[in-house]
């Protein structure tokens, strides 16, 4: 993409890279991520058909010879007559889920590393290769063709996961999909011609499933994913559980999880040789893996709410006992919904035993684990038969025998956990059983049963409700703290420096104050939270010392030094008509402790808007940076304290909640793509800079930089969006590709903001928002929060944004210099700028930069500038001077336009 496409008008978020819209983008629906879902759900139906066709190749010809149709129908009748043999399907399987499993781990380093783009050819490389691979499997089916179609499968997964870590949160969904596909192609073939039927439809499927996998990696180059907008997990988050006030007391140690991801590694495994011991048919296949994993995403969304009076370590420990004995049973049950049903409710109490821990630990480790003692225990092909009575036996097969031991040691492991991890031990068990299903009043105590909860239960101390975007003033709680209306500084300028860890904030604040520096701009205070002030660094010990701090009281100590740091540093700085640039605020703790730690985000910005009396930046600079590249850096940097070592999952909804509060809040916030190496980063940042300082009329560009190059005009002209209502107001006019250089000269100096930026002041237009229209702003976000959802908030600005770039911008330009007129009209005898030199008078033909427009709205916006020196009777002679020649200008090129 060049980068002028890139620049053009209509990006909602036109930053000053295109990487920073790509990433934003409000573009749906995605014709990338339908790409990434096909193939995903292709991807688990050609692992689910290619490890039952090589474990059913393996028993019915051995490994050497391949089979045809035929050899494949007789799998089931061989298995009953018992000849089916076990002594090869059994390690063919080991062998091939191994291979998965090794497949899996090559590619992560190198390519995690690599470029978005670089990493989506290689995406679809692996896609064609193992398209073809699995093509060939299913015509020409041999052991040694399923070992190799496993080895790319494995890639193919993890590939992936790398390329886009957001989208497989939630493996279930697509291996849902396709779980439904194989008990249809199983139940269609059993219905017609016998159980035995479905196995020949086994080779197609994963024929079919080759041809899809190439399609939908072809599809992926070609309608490549916009990483813009991150979908969300749309998980269920643990903030009810939390304000039910289930203690949030980690298990202790990670074993119990792992143990519970091993039970559904070992159900997993099972399934294939269960429908064979069992003679169930592939249909079964299906029906079980569907079972599986619905029974794992019900517990997984269930969890932070199930048995809300339980504590932690105890849920966990349960769940773990409960998936043992589960995994147990339906190991030895002989009847495929028997056993399926079992293994269901198995998995649900994995999902819930997961989610009741803040867990940060790798599933697939867990996963492998519980897979590979129970394919050990599978090749020793151990079978039982237990004489019930003289005239009846039960015959434990050798995958009952394998799931049941991996159950009994997760049986095992939960009593243990059961001891070890409660704090109180054993003690109190019977209580908390018996109150496990009641919710807990916000005193914290036991209170009504979840059920009767919604409707009679003890009622929630009523949170402020959570301002859109914050553009809100918050309500007044019943009771609760009193949130302020949100404000922007009344002099000076606020600048908040926000992203994931390691994105390169301190890196760019020191670019960012000397780059003031340049404009003529020294009363600068560079801050950081927390720790910005003495207080402040005691209060970042105490968090980053991790001792004991829990999420909600790391919360309040984060509210805590801003409070302080905006109380001693922020305002007095702003107030003396310096600007502050900090190294995150009050995003940050939205970012981390609402989206990260999942508490609820309306107490998050209450405490901080409560603390700060509703001080919002004027200009948010949002380093976005990939999960990756953030783990990356900051385990490379050396002093990685227990921040630093998040989940990819915490950080992916770190980033996700950053950039969706870019989104919200799209007249202050710029996104700038971290990713790219720090010169250019800093690039980005000083267009970004420029751009809103020459709207707000600070300082004045280093004469090097004196826009009109074309590189400073459209980085420029790239901060705001044209298209977005509020940006209007520091927007450029015009956009170079719509308007004649010579007009475009023309309104430029109509609007006055080129000797904004070059001399004595102009235009008087701030970035931040009069305060009448921040009251808008606040009421209206209040009724959003009380009613609508965001996406209806949203939908107004979007609309008008849509006006408002869609006609021409000449009409636009046209407008604005209208108002310019008006404002100029009216007050010819603007204050100039703090530290701004005279202006020279335009020539004509000299290339303007860009420049905001001068709206009605400018006297209100006045206000809220910083105090301004006195300026000569003569400067504003000439002032009035160039804006008169300039709206002349602007009036004969509107006249020639038409
Ligand atoms: N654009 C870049 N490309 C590569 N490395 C970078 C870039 N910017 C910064 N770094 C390096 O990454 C590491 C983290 O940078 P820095 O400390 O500036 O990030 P940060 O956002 O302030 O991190 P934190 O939030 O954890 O304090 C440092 O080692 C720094 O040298
Ligand atoms: C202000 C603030 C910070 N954090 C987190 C984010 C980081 O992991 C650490 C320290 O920040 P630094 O950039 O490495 O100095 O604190 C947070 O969770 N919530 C906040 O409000």
């Amino acid at each position: 993409m060049s980068n002028d496409k890139r620049l053009s008008a209509k990006q909602p978020f036109g930053g000053p890279n295109a990487d920073t819209s790509d990433r934003i983008a409000a573009i749906t629906p995605q014709r990338g991520v339908i790409g990434h879902a096909v193939l995903e759900a292709a991807t688990w139906l050609a692992v689910m058909s290619s490890v039952l066709l090589t474990y059913s190749l393996a028993g019915v010809v051995g490994f050497a010879s391949s089979a045809r149709g035929g050899a494949l129908a007789a799998v089931v009748q061989r298995e009953a007559d018992g000849d089916f043999n076990r002594n090869f399907a059994n390690p063919a399987y080991l062998a091939v889920i191994v291979l998965l499993g090794i497949g899996s781990f090559l590619p992560l380093k190198r390519v995690r590393s690599m470029e978005f783009s670089q990493r989506t050819l290689i995406l679809t490389i692996t896609s064609v290769l193992t398209g073809i691979t699995l093509i060939v499997f299913g015509v020409y089916s041999t052991v040694w063709m399923g070992a190799i179609a496993a080895l790319f499968l494995g890639a193919l997964i993890s590939l992936q996961v790398i390329h886009t870590p957001e989208l497989h949160t939630k493996p279930w969904r697509a291996g849902t999909v396709s779980a439904v596909i194989f008990f249809f192609i199983g139940a269609v073939a059993q219905i017609r011609a016998g159980i035995g039927a479905g196995m020949p439809a086994v080779p197609w499927t994963v024929f079919a499933s080759g041809i899809v996998i190439i399609l939908a990696g072809v599809l992926i180059i070609v309608s490549p994913l916009q990483r813009s907008r991150i979908p969300s997990t749309g998980a269920f988050p643990l903030t009810r559980a939390l304000q039910q006030a289930r203690a949030h007391v980690d298990v202790g140690a990670p074993w119990p999880v792992y143990a519970l991801f091993g039970v559904i590694g070992s159900i997993f495994v099972v399934i294939v040789p269960t429908a064979s011991d069992e003679s169930f048919g592939i249909m079964s296949l299906g029906l079980m893996v569907c079972a599986v994993l619905v029974g794992w995403a019900a517990g997984y969304e269930a969890g932070p709410t199930f048995a809300p009076g339980m504590t932690r370590p105890r849920l966990t420990a349960f769940s773990l006992i409960g998936a043992g004995v589960l995994a147990i049973l339906g190991g030895m049950v002989h009847e495929v919904s028997g056993t399926a049903l079992l293994f269901a409710a198995a998995a649900f109490a994995v999902g819930v035993g997961v989610r009741a821990q803040d867990y940060q630990i790798s599933r697939r480790i867990g996963l492998g684990i519980g897979a590979i003692i129970t394919l050990l225990i599978l090749s020793l092909d151990a079978r039982f038969t237990v004489v019930l009575s003289e005239a009846s036996t039960w015959n434990i097969t050798g995958s009952a025998v394998a799931v049941s031991s991996v159950g009994l040691l997760a049986t095992v492991g939960g009593i243990i956990a059961l001891f070890l991890f409660s704090p109180t031990g054993i003690h109190g068990i019977g209580v908390d059983i018996v109150h496990a299903f009641r919710t807990r009043t916000a005193d914290g105590q036991p209170g009504q049963s979840a059920g009767s909860a919604g409707a009679h239960g003890p009622k929630q101390p009523h949170a402020p409700a959570a301002p859109a975007g914050h553009g809100g003033q918050a309500a007044q709680s019943g009771g609760g703290l009193q949130t302020p209306s949100v404000r922007t500084a009344q002099s000076g300028f606020f600048i908040a420096v926000e992203g994931p860890d390691g994105s390169g904030k301190t890196t760019q604040i020191d670019f960012i104050r000397k780059h003031l520096a340049d404009r003529g701009l020294h009363n600068v205070e560079t801050t950081r939270e927390p720790g910005g002030t003495d207080k402040g660094k005691q209060i970042r010990a105490a968090i980053l010392d991790g001792q004991g701090v829990t999420p909600k009281s790391e919360a309040l100590l984060y509210a805590a030094d801003r409070s302080h740091h905006v109380a001693s540093l922020i305002d007095p700085t702003l107030r003396s008509g310096g600007v502050v640039v900090t190294d995150r605020y009050i995003d940050s703790s939205l970012a981390y402790q609402a989206a990260g730690r999942e508490l609820a985000e309306e107490d998050i910005f209450a405490l901080s808007a409560w603390g700060t009396d509703g001080l919002m930046p004027n200009l948010t600079l949002l380093l976005d940076i990939s999960p990756e590249a953030s783990a990356q850096r900051t385990s490379q940097r050396g002093n990685e304290n227990h921040l630093d070592k998040q989940s990819a999952e915490f950080r992916g909804r770190v980033r996700a909640r950053f950039l969706s509060l870019a989104e919200e809040n799209p007249h202050r916030y710029v996104v700038i793509n971290a990713d790219q190496p720090a010169q250019k980063v800093s690039e980005d940042i000083a267009a970004a800079l420029d751009a809103a300082l020459d709207a707000a009329g600070l300082g004045r560009r280093p004469q090097a930089q004196q826009p009109g190059s074309q590189t400073q005009r459209r980085s420029s002209a790239d901060l705001l969006t044209s298209d977005d209502p509020d940006a209007t107001q520091a927007m450029p006019s015009l956009e170079a590709e719509n308007v004649p250089a010579e007009s475009e000269q023309r309104s430029q100096g109509a609007s006055g903001q080129s000797a904004a930026a070059q001399g004595p002041a102009v235009s008087q237009m701030p970035v931040v928002k009069p305060a009448e229209e921040q009251q808008k702003a606040a009421d209206g976000s209040q009724e959003a929060s009380e009613g609508q959802k965001p996406a209806d908030v949203q939908s107004k600005p979007a609309k008008e944004q849509q006006e408002s770039a869609e006609p021409e911008h000449v009409e636009t330009a046209a407008g604005s210099a209208e108002s310019a007129d008006t404002a100029a009209d009216s007050d010819s005898s603007v204050p100039p700028k703090p530290e701004a030199k005279p202006a020279p008078v335009p020539e004509a033909d000299t290339i303007l930069p860009d420049t905001p427009s001068v709206s009605a709205d400018d006297d209100a916006a006045t206000r809220i500038l910083p105090s301004q020196p006195e300026q000569s009777a003569e400067k504003l002679r000439k002032q009035a001077e160039i804006e008169r020649q300039a709206r002349e200008r602007l009036r004969q090129a509107r006249r020639g336009k038409r």
